[in-house]
């Protein structure tokens, strides 16, 4: 059984006092939810409030983002021993905005999947089609693609500590949300593309979806079958929203 995790994902928002508030708000309403796992990414300078926010809760952080590399002259980077180091037990890796705006390929994304793990965090692995992609009917191919760098480089293996997130990118932060059907649709060919290698991994990993989730449409996208949660974008910064869907994910099981 694959318990469902909910992420936020914060994107580069957030100052010191909106964040010592939604952490708070969130720590104070999650209640008791023991079927769902929780976690918020924030951004980097942000990860020590939120350390010290959430020790002790039932709530766990992450990272946006971590170098290929494990140290150096690499100005402007930050390692994923920096990150593990503030307690972070997740990273995103290969969002479609990294892939986008910072020329992040397949290959690299592969790299940073690989070096997260090797330092000891869960990467979630975003990935997910454009519009024009979708409309030419090439989805599958896009996210075998994206999966298959991770099978060459690592192999099946690392699916046994990795989180999956699909994210459509004509869904992210547009208010068009994929409909249950075609989100499990993908879901279920990630899924099956793993299980081509390993039917015990594939049965494990957790697949979340993101892309305009939100408390009204949570729901019936996690009764999905091969839906596990969600990565969450702009209602993770709005406490109610955010653990209404926590609720909903511990509500699906
Ligand atoms: O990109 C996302 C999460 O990583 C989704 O963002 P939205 O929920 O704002 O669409």
């Amino acid at each position: 059984m694959r318990k469902p995790l909910v992420a936020g994902n914060w994107k580069m928002n957030g100052s010191r006092a909106s964040v010592t508030d939604l952490l708070g708000g969130i720590r104070a309403g999650i209640g008791e939810i023991p079927k769902a796992e929780v976690a918020v990414c924030p951004p980097f300078p942000f990860l020590q409030m939120t350390e010290e926010a959430l020790r002790g809760s039932s709530i766990a952080w992450g990272a946006q983002n971590l170098c290929t590399e494990p140290a150096g002259a690499f100005t402007g980077e930050v390692a994923g021993s920096m990150i593990r180091e503030f307690g972070c037990t997740y990273v995103i890796v290969g969002h479609s905005e990294r892939r986008e705006y910072y020329g992040e390929d397949n290959q690299v994304v592969a790299r940073k999947e690989a070096m997260a793990r090797e330092r000891g965090l869960v990467p979630i692995l975003c990935v997910g089609e454009t519009l024009a992609q979708r409309e030419a009917g090439i989805t599958s191919e896009v996210v075998a693609d994206q999966l298959d760098a991770v099978l060459e480089l690592s192999g099946v293996s690392a699916f046994g500590k990795t989180v999956i997130a699909y994210e459509p990118v004509w869904a992210i932060g547009t208010g068009l949300t994929a409909t249950p059907e075609q989100a499990q649709e993908v879901h279920a060919f990630i899924r099956g593309r793993i299980a081509e290698q390993s039917a015990d991994v594939a049965a494990g990993v957790r697949i979340l979806y993101g892309g305009s989730m939100k408390p009204d449409n949570a729901a019936d996208l996690m009764a999905q079958p091969d839906i596990d949660g969600g990565l969450i974008g702009g209602a993770s910064l709005k406490p109610n929203d955010f653990l209404a869907i926590c609720a909903a994910a511990h509500a699906s099981c």
